[in-house]
């Protein structure tokens, strides 16, 4: 008799063929228990858990005109206290200001191998009008929304494919399904009307009509440390920027820094951080090689940073309905619109670029990222909640505490705590 495959066993047997192929203890079987969610079980294919990553909120944010806190989920220490560092930093009158000045997702709809490209162009270019119309049509509800399919772009590219690229509006949405959807209902249109092998219909994540930007200008004394004075740091900090445009191994470090806070923000909005990253780095190599993603640059005694990203972000639809804490994190974060959640993103990535240019250019990564980062080091020795305030004083003292001196730290606390 044929096998049950596994998607198709009821969630025990499913478990409990994991826990013999994998010896899992009863333990560790507590812990999968422990997080398992219902709700979640519906969500994805194969559920075992639910793998919570904690969520904060970076404050002292202050974007167009308004001062803000912001949700972020992140498993990485001291990436919310930059933001918020950054958010500091950042503040002078206007703070950061953010423009988006069209969000629409392109479709694609590739023609493979096709003998006439001249005659297809042609045809497509003549019909445009009856192929917005069928865009439209697929989904009358996003009309409703004040969304729809607004133009065409038809690109031949070599040795023999066409890209009919269709641009929607997609509303308040990502838009990736309703974008998707349309795309397959105008390559059936063209099935009928045209002799053509269509390869595919698909979103493009390269999101270059939903960019945003991120704008600052600040007093180059509010950047100063307690050893190095304003102007030297944006001196710093400028020098920092250019190398990025210049190195490619510099540059996706130094947007590795800009996307900790931009992911963070993405996953606490219940959005899609795989198109996001994507459509990022695309869009850093845009001009032939990988470059930075952001620009920090001085006039007199003012320090500017700007950030564009391709961000297309949904308000609604995807999973922002789904986890209850997307509303509560949207209210949070004072966001009514895709626009805003744009802008409040690419805010913070700023913020987060420049909290961790003025580190490395002054007192060095290290020094704040890792006294932030023991919390983190005693619980992967495996420190309780409750011992990770001793273990966390006891590595103080060192610059670049190991693994090795953390569990000796554990061990000597368990000690001093039997000793009670
Ligand atoms: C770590 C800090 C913030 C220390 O910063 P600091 O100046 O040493 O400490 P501070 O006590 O003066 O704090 C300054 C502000 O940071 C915030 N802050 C400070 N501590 C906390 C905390 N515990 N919890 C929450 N917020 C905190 C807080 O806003 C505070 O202002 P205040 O509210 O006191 O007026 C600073 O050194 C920093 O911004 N470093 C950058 C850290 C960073 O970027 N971490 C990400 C991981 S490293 C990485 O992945 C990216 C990278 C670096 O490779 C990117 C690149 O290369 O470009
Ligand atoms: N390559 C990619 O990026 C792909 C991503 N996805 C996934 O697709 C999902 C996002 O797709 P969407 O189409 O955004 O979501 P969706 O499938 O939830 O559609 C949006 C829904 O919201 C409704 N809606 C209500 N108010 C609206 C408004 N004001 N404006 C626009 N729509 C409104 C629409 O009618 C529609 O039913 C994400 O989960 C993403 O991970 C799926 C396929 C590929």
């Amino acid at each position: 008799m044929a096998q049950t495959p596994f998607y198709r066993l009821p969630y025990g047997d499913r478990r409990d063929l994991l826990a013999q192929q994998s010896h899992l203890t009863v333990q560790q079987l507590a812990k999968i228990a422990a997080r398992q969610r219902d709700a979640d079980a519906d969500l994805i294919e194969n559920y075992l858990t639910t793998y919570g990553l904690p969520e904060g909120v970076a404050v002292n944010l202050q974007v167009n005109g308004q001062t803000i806190a912001v949700p972020m989920v992140t498993e990485e220490p001291s990436v919310i206290a930059a933001a918020s560092n950054g958010g500091r930093l950042l503040t002078s009158a206007q703070g950061i200001t953010t423009t988006v000045e069209r969000r629409e997702v392109m479709g694609q709809i590739v023609l493979s191998h096709v003998p006439d490209r001249t005659g297809v162009k042609a045809w497509l270019t003549a019909h445009q009008d009856e192929i917005l119309k069928v865009a439209n049509e697929v989904h009358p509800s996003l009309l409703g929304h004040g969304g729809g399919a607004r133009s065409l772009r038809i690109r031949c590219i070599p040795p023999h494919w066409m890209s009919l690229d269709l641009f929607i509006d997609v509303g308040e949405a990502m838009g990736a399904n309703l974008v998707n959807t349309i795309c397959e209902a105008v390559a059936n249109y063209l099935k009928e009307h045209l002799t053509v092998n269509v390869l595919m219909s698909i979103l493009s994540n390269y999101a270059t009509h939903s960019l945003v930007t991120a704008d600052v200008a600040v007093p180059v004394d509010q950047l100063a440390t307690k050893t190095v004075d304003g102007l030297t740091v944006a001196q710093r900090i400028c020098d920092a920027s250019d190398f990025a445009e210049h190195d490619p191994y510099r540059a996706v470090t130094h947007n590795k820094g800009i996307m900790n806070g931009v992911d963070a923000v993405v996953l606490a909005m219940g959005n899609d951080w795989r198109a996001v990253e994507s459509g990022a780095h695309a869009y850093a190599s845009r001009h032939g090689s990988y470059q930075s993603l952001s620009h920090w640059w001085l006039t007199g005694e003012t320090l500017h940073g700007e950030l564009t990203l391709p961000l297309a972000l949904g308000f609604v639809g995807g999973a922002t309905r789904v986890f209850p804490l997307v509303v509560i994190n949207q209210q949070i974060a004072q966001i009514t619109s895709a626009r805003d959640l744009m802008g409040v993103t690419a805010a913070v990535g700023l913020a987060q670029n420049l909290a961790a240019l003025r580190a490395l250019v002054t007192d060095g990564i290290q020094h704040g990222h890792m006294r932030l980062q023991l919390k983190s080091l005693a619980l992967s020795v495996g420190a309780t909640p409750g011992e990770v305030p001793a273990v966390v004083g006891r590595l103080s003292g060192e610059t670049q505490p190991t693994t090795a001196q953390a569990k000796a730290a554990l061990a000597a606390v368990r000690e001093a705590n039997l000793k009670k």
